[in-house]
């Protein structure tokens, strides 16, 4: 059985006395069934390290280059870089990043395959917007996001986390029902699958407003093995009862 595995993207939240206070309060919480993830804004990382080492709390970055080693890319953070603060995941493709920085699937494969160079766990998003989704077309979408990143990790494929975020049901409060999260992740799965026999172990985790309410119903179908939680991450009693839905 897959263990369950929620990761807190916090998103452009953060302060020093604010991440002091939750990663405290989630130490106090834990620990859980579920494997845990806190993503922070990049500035936040060394804290983590600092506060979190030791923890059952693990942490990693919302993004990642698809540069590795150091270089002349401005802005950019490369996973050589995150390792030396003991990031252990890497979230790539976000519908976020994908929207507002014109990612497309081949930079997201790209970037998937740089964190896996350096030993990240790539958590690689997928999902559909809601005209796609109207127009018919969310497996067609899912399928090709999914598509090129098999292509271009091959036998590696087996060691990413996939998550299924939906578009329109990102901090919008509208939730897919576990049955529509299900029918697409299992989807996914026999994709996964299809390309290696160790896709069986892969997680896929559902994203979009998870809460404390829902999380249980969520985790409890056969292929939702976790989730991506965003607004619910920043406070420590919603993520620690999200976390306790686990298995
Ligand atoms: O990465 C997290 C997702 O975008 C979900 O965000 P949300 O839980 O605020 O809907």
């Amino acid at each position: 059985m897959r263990k369950t595995l929620v990761v807190g993207n916090w998103k452009m939240h953060g302060g020093k006395a604010f991440v002091e206070s939750l990663l405290s309060d989630l130490k106090s919480l834990g620990p859980w069934s579920s494997d845990v993830v806190v993503c922070p804004p990049l500035p936040y990382l060394a804290q983590c390290e600092r506060l979190l080492s030791g923890s059952p709390i693990a942490w990693g970055s919302q993004d990642v280059s698809a540069h590795n080693g150091q270089g002349a890319y401005t802005g950019e953070v490369s996973a050589t870089l995150l390792k030396e603060f003991g990031a252990r995941y890497a979230i790539v493709g976000h519908s976020e990043r994908r929207t507002y920085h014109a990612e497309n699937d081949q930079l997201v494969a790209a970037k998937a395959k740089a964190a896996l160079a350096q030993d990240l766990i790539p958590i690689v998003c997928v999902g559909e917007t809601r005209a796609e989704r109207e127009a018919g077309h969310t497996e067609a979408v899912v399928q090709r996001q999914l598509g090129t990143l098999i292509r271009n990790l091959g036998a590696r494929i087996g060691e990413v986390v996939v998550a299924y975020e939906p578009v329109w049901a990102i901090g919008t409060g509208l939730t897919a029902t576990p049955e529509q999260a299900q029918e697409v992740h299992a989807r996914l799965r026999q994709q996964l699958l299809a390309a290696t026999p160790a896709a069986a172990q892969v997680r896929i985790l559902y994203g979009g407003s998870v809460k404390p309410e829902n999380a249980a119903q969520l985790f409890s179908q056969p292929d939702i093995d976790g989730g991506l939680i965003g607004g619910a991450a920043l406070k420590a009693a919603d993520f620690d009862a999200i976390c306790r839905a686990g298995h």
